[in-house]
Formats: C-alpha cells, sequence, structure tokens
C-alpha cells in the first residue's frame, strides 16, 4: 500500500535542523528545510499524501543529494584550477625520495598510503579531471563500413539476482528476436538502456540470427556475472505518459493457469480484494502493475481490463448449464419468520422493559432478521455455485479504480458492515459493540409493514409504514435489504442508516453478503467486515454454551453439522464476496474479536483507506 510509515520517522524539529546545510541561508537545501516545515503541519492528517511526499523530501539519500548539488553550484562559480595534472608521478616521485629517507613509524605509513591500490586509483581520476582526459580510446573505424549500416548499442548489465524485467518475441515476418516489453522496476528498465522493439543482434558475443526466443533465454540463463546485449535500437522508443492508476481486483488470476499469457514467469499472481498499483497500460491486452503491499518488486504482467472481462466471459459460457436461482435478494424470494425474530428478541441481553421504553435505542439490540434466512440461504448459495459472484464476475468490470480516503472529522462516519456466516457471532459483536459505547454505536430502525403491536412505538422497534409506502422505498433504491413474509415485508433503507449517522454515530448492520453492493454508494461509503468462523475444533470449545436459532427451533445448541455448515458457508463467502471485504475478523475468542473490531472500526473512520473512485469524484465531496 502507498503508506507513508508515521510510525518510523515521525516529524521532529531536532532532525531537521541535522538536515540543513551549513549555510542556511541559500542553495536548495534550505528550501527544501522550509518546505518539510510546512508539510510537518498536515503531517498528522496525511491529507493528499503529505507523508509520501514528506517521507521522500525527508529521506537521507535526496538531503545528501542537494548537499553535493549546492557545493557543486557554489563551486562552479570559483572556476577551480587543478594544482598539478600530474599528482601520480609526483606521488611516485615522493615515495622514491621516502625509500632514501631514514625510516620512522610516520614514513612507513605515508609510504603505505600513497602506494595503496584506493589511493593510487583516487589520484588516477584527480589527473584524468585535471587533463579533462574524458574521451575513451577508441579503435580506428574500418574503412569498409557500408553506407546503410544500422547505428547499434550494446547495452552491459551486470546480474544481482533480480530478474532481468524483460521479455523478447519473434518478428513473424522477418525473424528478427525484438524485445517485447520492458518490466518496470526491473534491471533492464532502470539501466535504460533497454526499449520494447530494440531488435537484438547479439547476446553475450553470440549471434541470434535464427535462433529461437527460447534457445536466447538459454544463452541469457548461462552467462554468469554480467549480460552484454548488441541491439539496434528502436527508431521511436515508448514513452510512457500514463498517470499512475490504482485498482482493487474485483476477481482472481492466477497466471500460470492462463495458457495465452505471453511470459508466465513476469505474470502478477493477484487474489479479490487485492489493491493493485497499474504502472503501464501501453499494450492493449496486457498491462503491468505491482501490488501496493510490495511497491518494492518489479512490476508483473496482469491482464487489461478488456481482455479479463473476455475472459470471464469466456470461463462463463464454457461451464455446462446449470440450473440456478440468482443470489441478488429480490422481493418475496426471502422469507422472513417472524416467530424468529419474537423469539430472537426475547433472546436478547436487555429486558423486554427496555423494548417498551421511550427512547429508539432498542434497535441497537434488535437480532437481525437474517437468522430466518439461514435454511433457504444456504439452499440457494449451494445450488447457485457461478450465480452472485459468477454472474457479477461475467458482467462486472474485473479491476475497480480506487483512490485513498481520508474521512474528516466534520464528515459523517462511515457505515459499518458487519458479514458473516449464519451462527458466527455476527450479532454478538454488534451487540458488545452497541453495549461498550452506546452513545457512539448503534443499529438502524428497520422498516415493516405489519401491524404495530400494543406495545411497540413506530420508531422505535420498526418504522411501521404501508405496503405502498415500502414498495416505493425499494422501487427508488432506498432498501439496503428487504424480505416479505406472510404478506408483510420486513427491511432496512438507506435513509434509516442515515438517521443514525446524521446523529453522529457509527451505524452498525448486518447484511447478506449480496446486499453489500446497494449499499456500496458514496452516501454511506461502507466499510465491510467480514467474520470468520475459527478452527473446527476451537469453535466445538467456545460454542459449548452458544445458542443458535433455526427455522423451527428457539436456543438449540450448536451440533457439529452446524459448524460445519457455517465453516462452508464462510468458505463460499470468500471465495464470491472476497472482493467487497475490507477487513476479516476470526471470531474464536469474544473478547478478542470485541477488541479487534473496536481497533479496526477507528481505524476504518479516522485512517486513509482505499474505496472506489466513483465515490469521491462524484460529486458530494469538496
Ligand atoms: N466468540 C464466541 N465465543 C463463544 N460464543 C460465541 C462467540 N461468538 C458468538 N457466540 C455465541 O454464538 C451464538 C450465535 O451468535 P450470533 O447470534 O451472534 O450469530 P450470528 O452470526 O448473528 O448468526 P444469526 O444471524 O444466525 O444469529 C450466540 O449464542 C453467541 O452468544
Amino acid at each position: 500500500m502507498i503508506q507513508s510509515d508515521r510510525g518510523a520517522d515521525p516529524p521532529d524539529k531536532k532532525d531537521m535542523k541535522l538536515s540543513t546545510t551549513t549555510n542556511p541561508e541559500n542553495g536548495l537545501s534550505q528550501i527544501l528545510r522550509l518546505v518539510l516545515q510546512e508539510l510537518s503541519l498536515f503531517y498528522s492528517r496525511d491529507v493528499n499524501g503529505v507523508c509520501l511526499l514528506y517521507d521522500l523530501l525527508h529521506s537521507p539519500w535526496l538531503q545528501a543529494l542537494l548537499k553535493v548539488y549546492d557545493c557543486l553550484q557554489e563551486f562552479k562559480e570559483k572556476k577551480l584550477v587543478p594544482a598539478t595534472p600530474h599528482a601520480q608521478v609526483l606521488s611516485c616521485e615522493v615515495v622514491e625520495l621516502l625509500r632514501e629517507t631514514p625510516t620512522s613509524p610516520e614514513i612507513q605509513e605515508l609510504r603505505q598510503t600513497l602506494q595503496a591500490p584506493h589511493f593510487k586509483a583516487l589520484l588516477s581520476a584527480h589527473d584524468t579531471v585535471a587533463q579533462k582526459d574524458f574521451e575513451p580510446l577508441l579503435p580506428p573505424l574500418p574503412d569498409n563500413i557500408p553506407e546503410n549500416e544500422e547505428a547499434m548499442r550494446i547495452v552491459c548489465l551486470v546480474k544481482n539476482h533480480q530478474p532481468l524485467g524483460a521479455t523478447i518475441k519473434r518478428h513473424e515476418m522477418t525473424g528478427d528476436i525484438l524485445v517485447a516489453r520492458v518490466i518496470h522496476g526491473g534491471l533492464a528498465e532502470r539501466s535504460g538502456l533497454l526499449y520494447a522493439g530494440d531488435k537484438l543482434v547479439e547476446v553475450n558475443g553470440v549471434s541470434v540470427e535464427g535462433l529461437d526466443p527460447e534457445q536466447v533465454i538459454h544463452i541469457l540463463a548461462m552467462s554468469r556475472d554480467t549480460i552484454m546485449f548488441k541491439v539496434v535500437p528502436v527508431s521511436d522508443p515508448p514513452v510512457n505518459s500514463q498517470k499512475m492508476v490504482y485498482v482493487r481486483a474485483m476477481t482472481e488470476y492466477w497466471p500460470q493457469e492462463d495458457p495465452a499469457i505471453p511470459c508466465m514467469d513476469a505474470g502478477l499472481p493477484f487474489q479479490k480484494g487485492d489493491i493493485l498499483q497499474i504502472v503501464d497500460q501501453n499494450d492493449a491486452l496486457w498491462w503491468q502493475a505491482r501490488k501496493i503491499s510490495d511497491l518494492a518488486t518489479c512490476a508483473g504482467l496482469i491482464p487489461s481490463k478488456h481482455l479479463l472481462k473476455r475472459k470471464q466471459r469466456e470461463f462463463w459460457w464454457s461451464k455446462p448449464y446449470q440450473p440456478h436461482i440468482c443470489l441478488r435478494s429480490t422481493m418475496y424470494d426471502m422469507k422472513i419468520d417472524e416467530k424468529c425474530v419474537e423469539a430472537a428478541r426475547s433472546n436478547l441481553s436487555c429486558p423486554r422493559s427496555h423494548v417498551l421504553c421511550m427512547s429508539p435505542s432498542p434497535a441497537g439490540f434488535r437480532r437481525s432478521m437474517r437468522l430466518c434466512r439461514r435454511k433457504s440461504y444456504l439452499g440457494r448459495l449451494r445450488a447457485s455455485v457461478c450465480c452472485a459472484g459468477g454472474c457479477y464476475s461475467a458482467v462486472g468490470a474485473p479491476y475497480e479504480e480506487v483512490v485513498r480516503y481520508q474521512r474528516r472529522p466534520s464528515d459523517r462516519h462511515r457505515l459499518v458492515v458487519l458479514v458473516g456466516p449464519s451462527g458466527v457471532g455476527v450479532n454478538e459483536l454488534r451487540r458488545q459493540l452497541i453495549k461498550f459505547n452506546p452513545s457512539h454505536f448503534q443499529s438502524a430502525v428497520p422498516h415493516t409493514t405489519r401491524s404495530k403491536k400494543s406495545y411497540e412505538m413506530d420508531g422505535c422497534e420498526y418504522h411501521f409504514v404501508s405496503k405502498e409506502t415500502f414498495e416505493s422505498l425499494i422501487y427508488s433504491h432506498r432498501m439496503l435489504e428487504h424480505g416479505e413474509y406472510k404478506g408483510h415485508l420486513y427491511g432496512t433503507s438507506v435513509d434509516a442508516v442515515q438517521a443514525v449517522l446524521d446523529e453522529g454515530k457509527i451505524c452498525i448492520m448486518d447484511l447478506e453478503p449480496q446486499d453489500i453492493q446497494v449499499a456500496r454508494t458514496h452516501e454511506l461509503k461502507p466499510y465491510v467486515i467480514f467474520i470468520k468462523p475459527s478452527t473446527m475444533s476451537y469453535m466445538k470449545q467456545s460454542r459449548k454454551n452458544a445458542k443458535i436459532i433455526t427455522d423451527y427451533f428457539v436456543d438449540m445448541k450448536f451440533k457439529d453439522e452446524d459448524l460445519q455448515e457455517m465453516e462452508e458457508l464462510a468458505q463460499k463467502m470468500e471465495t464470491q464476496f472476497g472482493q467487497f471485504f475490507d477487513h476479516v475478523i476470526v471470531n474464536d475468542n469474544l473478547q478478542d474479536a470485541c477488541a479487534q473490531l473496536l481497533s479496526v472500526i477507528q481505524k476504518a473512520q479516522e485512517e486513509p483507506q482505499w474505496v472506489p473512485a466513483t465515490w469521491i469524484s462524484s460529486g458530494t465531496e469538496s
């Protein structure tokens, strides 16, 4: 991730003094010092990547470089003249004279110093500069060079256990071996001497004429310390003027499984949800990218958006037809068992008298309605191996452009969405969070079309609305999730979530994974946390006294098959929807999981995070 390392090198006035030159009144070092002072004011807020800029300008190598630059500028004016252009000869004469002098420890030391290879090399360099003798001595050109001889470039690269970072191909018509692409950050690119399109003539003195690319690679693999290329440079070297783009991978990619990749070794594997830095989009089919978790390495090849979409479509159509139900929740496909909702309520840690109170706070303690969808959901998930994720993958963009978003203190909080297989502890964690700080965390009050009971209050347990009102909320996309049972509709609206956010609180809600996309808007900027079950053996231990609610029973103990089912479901959720998860918490020890949740939520609200670019550029952000 491009993140400045705040902890490693905090802005500090003492440090800044060290970084100034001896003459702070002029020169670039002085300007840099002032810029650093300015930047340090914004450092803690990381406004628009200030930390990154600060760390760059504060780096010792840049400071040293600027000092050298300042010194050179100073001496440029003085027009220095060498005392002698023959320091080497002078040194030899001194050594000779010292031989005739009576020896003493000092004389011995001086002789040793003057005869040391490094010192001799230094004097040699001095004389070369003093005599301005910079041109290398080249043998005279042969007379018989043909007029149309192409200009050649000799490139010598020193091997350093890093990949060369270039791929080659054979030109279909001419049979020439060409540099196909130069990978960013690789040895070839950093040398600045090899370009895509350069024609290879020789490698390590061996002519490549008539050779296959594989044979050329074999020669390269055999070379030991240095690689020598003789190339005919491409007439128009490509210039990469594209801006760096960051994307979230919405699908996974394994170069080893892709026979179409031009060079498997140069491929960059990635998983759903990985953030990638796209460094080169010059090729319409193969882009170059790095993972932000590994920016120091050289880039790798990934399929372009267009190509990956095509691959997804081909994969989709190549699958045998399977009748399936789309997981996307639609009206009337979700059964909510009100009996279960009621039963769950009586199971709450907050007493019923609390539910009856005037304050709307009980919403935070209500069990989610998803409990009752458990059985049918699992069934549908099993039946639709390639639906929600698959359908999405087949038609959706494989990469989502992302930017760093830093919530300002005046902004509303981000919605926190908890996702997980039924029984994993989503509601338990939500309850714990709200209990821990009810003035900070709250759930949204759901809507229903059923009639109000005598002990209920509108806006407290539910917003009681007519079927028409509810349906208009659905059609105007104001419902984040909804379902029907026995002719009554239930659901949570965007407005109910916003009401919590408008109070300056953090709204916590649980969603089925297929509903995450509905919530992914610039209005709510949801931060999605996946709650994952622990290992089977740990779950058996820790869930001994835990209770679940099924479609038919309330307060049932976990059976082994429930845990097994939970594990299976968690895996499927991760496989299909992992691209939407901002964070994963394994719920083994409840206290630990709660502590993690608190800290992650705090980070989500206070630290820069990757969010879809459309959330920021949609005009609602200043
Ligand atoms: N880390 C844990 N250790 C022990 N018990 C736990 C832990 N997490 C949750 N539980 C217990 O497991 C049971 C199920 O938890 P919970 O009701 O929160 O599940 P859920 O994910 O909301 O699923 P559903 O939506 O089906 O209710 C509850 O009795 C809860 O107290």
